[in-house]
């Protein structure tokens, strides 16, 4: 972290040194005291255009990724209909470039309507954009399927990011397995339906050599199979949430469904070891799986409510809080797993870092200001977050896009 003035040019970092000497056509903002940080970088969101637009926009999913601070986002293919040809996704891809505010990166299924067996053309979609694959949303249930997916991506470098669940040992699950089921009374989510696959998986991407990402982590035994596959130099990567990050099934204190999501909130031993595995390395980020839904579609209970939580405007300011002014990790730290990280990894090479000629993405942010998590103050349609009403530090200011300003408090 250092000291320092910018220039903007075209869009680009024109220059970046102690002392700029501003000439009179220039625009001067004074972010003096303020983090002006790489602007950040979030590959798990769902938008939720075009379907189910009651629940987000593009629009309003980009508009509030910019409030989050966030310029580059990846956006999972679970809309109506599945962009799961060439005809589909080339619309999604203009759709997406036509209402966001910031840099949405498409993600395309891998197989057809993210359950079946049948895989996408992996290299048409590839051409047309594809960021990654991901059936996010569903595990990939047959191993052949998997494999074959692996292969044809590893072949043209793309990446593989994958929701690890087994569907059969899901069985019907709304909560974590455990404690916190049995005294609500709900079905569970076993962890091994989460472990089981991720290993077929591991050694499926030893076998291919793809570029495996693990979405949303969940489990202490999940962390123990990446440590281990890191270490026998499987190319692996894995993110996880803030919610994992920061609460258990143990908070989860009634029947409230703004506590679900897919995967479901872990033991206190699954949280620790998920810090751990921030700490150590051997996770790789920290995505949102920013998933809005309706009220009506929130205030069932857990046992019919819709799996998932908003999350990309509370993203920065939790992690900052409650790990880096609590000692657990650094600022940099924090800012490699939100912004450098992801865009090393996934072979972004115009985004997560401030540099000269790159673009000029970046988010100026106020540390030092106390304030309270309100539904008011989303811009997402989604307010269904269990964070409500807690008070964090970390206000963006400003987010530019390109050198544009995109956001403003
Ligand atoms: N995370 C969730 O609980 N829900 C996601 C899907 C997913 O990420 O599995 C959604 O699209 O709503
Ligand atoms: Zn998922
Ligand atoms: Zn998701």
């Amino acid at each position: 972290m250092i000291n320092c003035e910018l220039l903007i040019e075209d869009g680009k970092f024109a220059q970046i040194a102690e002392n700029i000497v501003a000439t009179p056509d220039m625009q001067v903002f004074d972010a003096h005291f303020n983090l002006v940080t790489p602007g950040l970088i979030d590959v798990h969101v769902h938008f939720r255009e075009p379907g189910q637009v009651h629940k987000e926009t593009i629009k309003t999913g980009t508009l509030a990724s910019a409030h989050g601070g966030f310029t580059t986002v990846g956006a999972m293919p679970n809309v109506i209909p599945v962009p799961d040809d060439n005809e589909k996704f080339a619309k999604q891809v203009s759709l997406n470039q036509e209402n966001s505010s910031i840099k949405t990166l498409q993600y395309a299924p891998v197989t057809k309507d993210e359950t079946s067996d049948e895989l996408v053309d992996i290299e048409e979609l590839a051409k047309l954009g594809a960021f990654a694959f991901s059936n996010d949303g569903h595990g990939i249930m047959n191993a052949e399927t998997m494999y074959e997916a692996m292969e044809r991506i590893a072949a043209i470098d793309s990446h593989l990011a994958a929701h690890v669940e087994d569907k059969n040992l899901f069985n019907h699950g709304v909560i974590n397995s455990g404690a916190a089921a049995e005294r609500l009374g709900l079905p569970g989510i076993k962890q091994v339906a989460e472990t089981s696959q991720l290993a077929r998986d591991l050694v499926l991407a030893k076998e291919t050599g793809v570029h495996y990402h693990v979405c949303h982590i969940s489990t202490a035994d999940g962390i123990q199979l990446v440590r281990m596959a890191k270490d026998a130099g499987i190319n692996v990567t894995c993110e996880v949430t803030p919610h994992h990050l920061l609460l258990s099934d143990a908070d989860i204190l009634t029947d409230d469904a703004n506590f679900k999501m897919n995967p479901p909130l872990r033991s206190e031993t699954d949280r620790l070891a998920l810090i751990k595995g921030l700490q150590d390395g051997t996770i790789d980020m920290i995505a949102t799986d920013h998933a809005p839904h309706a009220e009506n579609e929130k205030n069932q209970g857990f046992a019919k409510s819709a799996f998932g939580i908003t999350g990309i405007e509370t993203s920065f300011p939790l992690m900052y809080t409650k790990l880096v002014k609590t000692g657990l990790i650094s600022l940099e730290k924090l800012l490699q797993l939100m912004a450098g990280n992801p865009a090393k990894l996934f072979n972004l090479t115009e985004v997560g870092t401030i540099k000269l000629n790159q673009p000029a993405d970046f988010t100026i942010i106020d540390l030092d200001n106390e304030y309270q998590i309100n539904k008011a103050d989303f811009i997402s349609k989604g307010t269904n977050s269990p964070f409500i009403g807690q008070k964090v530090y970390g206000t963006v200011l400003k987010t530019y896009v390109n050198g544009e300003l995109v956001y403003s408090k």
